[in-house]
C-alpha cells in the first residue's frame, strides 16, 4: 500500500512556506552573480542529456528543503513498491509495471508470485519475429503483394505515445508507411483510407481495453473499406492484427488471437507505448532501434531507482514542478522542444501527465485543500516564439518551462541547426534575466530615439525576468535517448502524484463523458425532439437534428 501522507501537514512543507517568503522576491539574475557554482551544483549529466535546472527560483535551502518533502511522503518505499509490482493502482487493484516491458537487467519480477519476465519476452519475441515478415516483405495481403502501409487504430493511450516516437525517430524510418487513426470523426478515417491501397495495407487495433468506441468504429470501418475491396473474410488475418489485453473481444472482433500482440493489466494506457502497442514504432523503425528504446528507458528507470534524491532527474523535475504549483501557484507547465522531430512530444504528455494526476481526491478518498497536476502544454521552438512567448515573457502569469533541444540534428542543412540552437539559449537566457529600464533606455538611445519617446516607450519594452526554466540538451535524438528521457518524464508523473496523495494511475475521470455519450447516442438516432435533459442540451440536441 502507498504511504497516506498529507504534504502540506510536513515539517518540510511548513519551512517552504516560509523559505518561499524569503525566496519569491529574489532575482534568478542576482543569484547567478552571488553564485558562481550554480550551474554545476544546479545541473545533472546522465548519458548523453544534460539537465541544467539552475535556472529555477532556488537557492541550497530550497533544494534541501524539497528533498526533505520528498523523503517525508515516503517517497522511496513508494518507487520501492512500484518496480516491485505491488499493486499501487490501489483503485482497479492492480501493479504499475511499465518498467518491467523495458527491464533489459534480467531481473525478475513478480505480480502475484508469477514472473512476469517470461511472458514480456515472448511477446517481445514475437513482435521481433513478425515486424521482420512485414518490413523484409514476407508478409502478403490478399492479392499477395508486400505491405506498404500500416495503418494503427487507437486513442489515448493507444495512439498518442506511437505517433510521438515515430515522428521522433523518423530518421530511423524504413521504407514502409505508417499512418494513426485515433478520432471518431468519419473525416480522419476516411482521408487516411484515401492514401492506402488495400491489397498492401496492415491495419494494427490498438485498444487495451479493445471496446473503446472511437477505436472500434473506426476498426470496423477499415474492415468493411477492406472487404469493399474485393478482400474475403477470411482475408482478414492478412490485414488486422490486434494490440490488446482483451483476448476475448479481439476474438469476437473477428481478428485471430494468433495475429494478437499481448499485454497485461499491469501496463497503464498511457505507459503503453513500450508494450505490444509500441508495434506501431516496431514496423516504423525496425525491432532493434525499438530495442534501444526500451534500453534507454530501463537506463533511466535504474537512474531513477538507483540515484539519490539530490542527483535524481525525475526526483527534481518533480520537486522544482511541486515548488512552482503549490508554493507559487503556477496553474501550467510549458514542454517546449526545439526539435521538429518531436512536435508531438507535448502532446504526449498532455495525457501522460493530466491523465495521471489530474485528480482532486487523496488517497484518503477525501477531497484535497491544495494544487494537484498542472496543465501541461506547448509546441516546437521556435514556432512557439512567434506565438505565445510573449504571454511567458511579459504576461501576468508565471509559466515554468521545460526547453528540450538537440545538440547534433539530423538534418545538418546550412545554417539551420545553429539558428535554432541560438533560439533555444537566447530564450532560457531572456526569460531569466529579462531586460530592466535602463538597459531599455540605453538601447534606445543608442538608436537616437528621442527622449520624451523613450520615456514614453520604455515601460513596454522592460522584461521583469525571473522566469524559470529547465533545459535538457540531449546529444542527439536516438532511440536510446529518447528512451531515457520518455521515461524521465514518466517518473517525475510519479513522483509528484506521490507527493501530493494521489493515485497517478488510475483515470475515473474518462467515464463520465463516455457513459452520457453512450446514453445519448440512441437519442440521435431518431428524429425526435428529445426533453430527457437540462435546456442546454436539449437545445443543442434538437438544433441538430434540424439541421442535419
Ligand atoms: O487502449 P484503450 O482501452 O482503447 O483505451 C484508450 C484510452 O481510453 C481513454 O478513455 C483513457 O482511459 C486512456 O487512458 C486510454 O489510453
Amino acid at each position: 500500500m502507498l504511504p497516506r501522507i498529507n504534504f502540506t501537514e510536513t515539517q518540510a512543507y511548513k519551512y517552504l512556506s516560509n523559505h518561499y517568503i524569503d525566496v519569491a522576491p529574489r532575482h534568478l539574475k542576482e543569484m547567478f552573480r552571488d553564485d558562481p557554482d550554480r550551474f554545476s551544483k544546479f545541473s545533472i549529466t546522465f548519458g548523453d542529456i544534460l539537465f541544467d535546472y539552475s535556472k529555477n527560483r532556488i537557492n541550497d535551502t530550497t533544494k534541501a528543503l524539497l528533498v526533505q518533502l520528498a523523503r517525508e511522503c515516503q517517497l522511496n518505499d513508494a518507487i520501492k513498491a512500484m518496480f516491485t509490482g505491488e499493486a499501487i493502482n490501489e483503485t482497479e487493484g492492480r501493479a504499475v509495471l511499465h518498467t518491467a516491458l523495458r527491464n533489459q537487467g534480467g531481473e525478475p519480477i513478480t505480480v502475484g508470485g508469477k514472473d512476469v519476465m517470461t511472458e514480456v519476452k515472448a511477446v517481445l519475441a514475437k513482435m521481433q519475429a513478425f515486424s521482420r515478415k512485414v518490413i523484409g516483405g514476407e508478409w502478403k495481403g490478399y492479392t499477395g503483394k508486400a505491405i506498404s502501409d500500416v495503418v494503427n487504430i487507437g486513442i489515448g493511450g493507444s495512439d498518442l505515445g506511437p505517433v510521438m516516437v515515430t515522428e521522433a525517430l523518423r530518421p530511423y524510418k524504413n521504407h514502409l508507411n505508417v499512418h494513426f487513426v485515433s478520432n471518431v470523426d468519419g473525416t480522419h478515417i476516411t482521408e487516411t483510407l484515401k492514401r492506402v491501397n488495400p491489397e498492401t495495407t496492415l491495419f494494427l487495433v490498438a485498444s487495451k481495453t479493445f471496446t473503446t468506441q472511437e477505436t472500434m468504429a473506426n476498426a470496423h470501418t477499415a474492415r468493411q473499406w477492406l472487404l469493399d475491396s474485393g478482400a474475403s473474410p477470411a482475408d482478414i488475418a492478412k490485414h488486422f492484427v490486434a494490440l490488446s489485453t482483451n483476448g476475448k473481444a479481439v476474438a469476437e472482433f473477428g481478428i485471430d488471437t494468433q495475429n494478437m500482440f499481448e499485454f497485461w493489466d499491469w501496463v497503464g494506457g498511457r505507459y503503453s507505448l513500450w508494450s505490444a502497442i509500441g508495434l506501431s514504432i516496431v514496423l516504423s523503425i525496425g525491432f532493434d532501434h525499438f530495442e534501444q528504446l526500451l534500453k534507454g528507458a530501463h537506463a533511466a528507470d535504474d537512474h531513477f531507482r538507483n540515484t539519490p534524491f539530490e542527483e535524481n532527474i525525475p526526483v527534481i523535475m518533480a520537486l522544482m514542478g511541486i515548488w512552482y504549483n503549490n508554493f507559487f501557484e503556477a496553474e501550467t507547465h510549458a514542454i517546449l522542444p526545439y526539435d521538429q522531430y518531436l512536435h508531438r512530444f507535448a502532446a504526449y504528455f498532455q495525457q501522460g501527465d493530466m491523465e495521471s494526476n489530474g485528480k482532486y481526491v487523496d488517497r484518503n478518498g477525501m477531497p484535497v485543500d491544495y494544487q494537484t497536476g498542472p496543465i501541461i502544454w506547448g509546441e516546437p521552438g521556435t514556432n512557439g516564439q512567434h506565438a505565445f512567448y510573449q504571454l511567458i515573457h511579459q504576461g501576468t502569469k508565471l509559466i515554468p518551462c521545460d526547453f528540450i533541444a538537440p545538440a547534433q540534428t539530423h538534418n545538418a542543412v546550412g545554417e539551420h541547426h545553429t539558428l535554432l540552437l541560438s533560439n533555444f539559449f537566447a530564450q532560457t537566457e531572456a526569460l531569466m534575466n529579462g531586460k530592466d529600464e535602463d538597459e531599455v533606455t540605453a538601447e534606445l538611445e543608442a538608436a537616437n530615439v528621442p527622449a520624451e519617446k523613450i520615456k514614453h516607450l520604455a515601460p513596454f519594452k522592460v522584461f521583469e525576468g525571473n522566469r524559470p526554466s529547465n533545459s535538457f540538451l540531449l546529444k542527439k535524438v536516438t532511440p536510446y535517448t529518447l528512451g531515457s528521457l520518455i521515461a524521465l518524464y514518466e517518473h517525475k508523473i510519479f513522483v509528484q502524484g506521490i507527493i501530493w496523495n494521489i493515485f497517478s494511475f488510475d483515470q475515473w475521470g474518462v467515464e463520465l463523458g463516455k457513459q452520457l455519450a453512450g446514453k445519448i447516442l440512441p437519442e440521435l438516432r431518431h428524429d425526435d425532439e428529445v426533453q430527457s435533459h437540462d435546456a442546454s442540451t436539449n437545445g443543442l440536441i434538437n438544433q441538430f437534428k434540424r439541421w442535419r
